[in-house]
């Protein structure tokens, strides 16, 4: 009886396993399926509806060929278990078989129109660009490249969006569709790291998205976005936003107050240092209200006990691997953080954790 039992524990435990595994070998088959769902426009269609999107109307509604038809229901079966639909009983019925299908809160982020679309993300990521080195990470841990994006292009990320309008492009449309999420809250639940500021540089600060939402928040402080000389070229100053382009290995704008959204996890410990040391002369001598404001991740080091901090943590470890394969950057825990400032010459810190998976740093001189 017991060995039997043993036995039936032991077939259940493999067949977990091999769930586990075909569950994340197919992973990409999610991605994928939604993919084609927002190639269909299936986001935007079942929006416009209005009210639950009967499965024959919503057919009706596609732009597919007919023999295609009785394939749709699979598609939306796979993103409705995924989370990314949901079925809601029809209105006026009495018949509860009658369903039709509504945007969760993640297809509503995926709507071509919402103002924080992560559509443009979304997609560069499945972009062939963006694919090839995640083909070479072993070659890149056996040769001495850089990173994975160089042994694939032979070159850096930003060489490459240097020489490539269109990816430079996509990818400065992406970053400002998640700068103006992070802004909006960052203002909402931050204002007091913004007093006493008159003067601010967003470094690294791509088209503008955040420089333009502080300036309209706070009137008198002076915002400077700067960048390197192919993204802000053509960009139009305005009474209180310039654009300056140059690189932030050489030298940084004076100003009170500097922001790094994003720029310290692109970047090694030796490169962030670099970073951080010319962000300190940028704010020399400013007295009080100098600081730098940084906007990444902390990873946190304990595995989550509740299903949140666990996908918080999931998502923060996708990143670290993302900023390895295409860049030479890294997420860092608290204690990285804190030695990483420390050595740049600064003094203190302080942590609003507002922002999800990221966080706000206010680092003192
Ligand atoms: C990940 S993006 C972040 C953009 C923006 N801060 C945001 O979060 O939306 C990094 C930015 O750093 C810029 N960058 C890269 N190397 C740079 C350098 N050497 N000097 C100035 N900016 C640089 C890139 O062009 C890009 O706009
Ligand atoms: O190449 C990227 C991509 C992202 C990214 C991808 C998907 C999302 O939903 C959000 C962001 O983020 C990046 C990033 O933060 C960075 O500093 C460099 C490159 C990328």
């Amino acid at each position: 009886m017991v060995e039997s039992q043993d036995k039936e524990l032991a077939a259940t435990r493999l067949l977990n396993a091999q769930t586990q595994i075909w569950n994340h070998t197919f992973n990409f088959i999610i991605s994928m399926s939604l993919k084609s769902a927002i190639e269909l426009n299936i986001p935007d269609i079942i929006h416009k509806n209005g009210k639950p999107m009967p499965l024959p109307l919503l057919i009706s509604s596609l732009q597919i060929h007919p023999s295609k038809s009785p394939y749709i229901h699979r598609l939306m079966r796979i993103l409705t278990h995924s989370g990314f639909f949901s079925l809601q009983k029809l209105p006026q019925t009495s018949n509860p078989l009658e369903e039709g299908y509504v945007l969760t809160e993640a297809s509503t982020l995926l709507l071509k129109d919402h103002p924080l679309s992560a559509t443009p993300f979304f997609l560069a990521m499945l972009d062939p660009v963006l694919r090839k080195p995640w083909y070479e990470i072993t070659n890149w841990f056996q040769n001495d490249d850089p990173s994975s994006f160089h042994t694939a292009h032979g070159k850096t990320f930003w060489e490459y969006a240097k020489v490539d309008p269109n990816f430079n492009h996509f990818f400065n449309e992406a970053m400002a569709s998640d700068a103006s999420l992070v802004i909006s809250v960052v203002i909402d639940k931050c204002k007091e790291v913004f007093k006493g500021i008159k003067s601010l540089v967003d470094v690294g600060g791509g088209t503008g998205t955040v420089a333009k939402a502080i300036v309209r928040a706070f009137p008198e402080i002076e915002c400077i976005v700067f960048d390197l000389p192919h993204v802000i070229d053509g960009l139009q100053d305005s009474r209180n936003l310039k654009f300056v382009g140059g690189n932030m290995f050489e030298a940084i704008p004076p100003s009170d107050a500097i922001l790094l959204k994003w720029i310290l996890h692109d970047w090694k410990d030796e490169e962030s240092l670099r970073i951080l040391k010319k962000c300190k002369e940028g704010i020399a001598g400013k007295g009080k209200a100098g600081k730098v404001i940084i906007i990444d991740m902390i990873i946190e080091n304990d595995k989550g006990d509740d299903h949140i901090t666990d996908k918080l943590t999931e998502n923060q470890l996708l990143f670290d691997m993302l900023m390895m394969v295409l860049l030479t950057g890294k997420e860092r825990n608290e204690t990285e953080w804190a030695k990483l400032i420390v050595s740049a010459g600064f003094t203190d810190y302080k942590i609003y954790p507002v922002l999800g998976s990221r966080s706000l740093i206010e680092v003192y001189p």
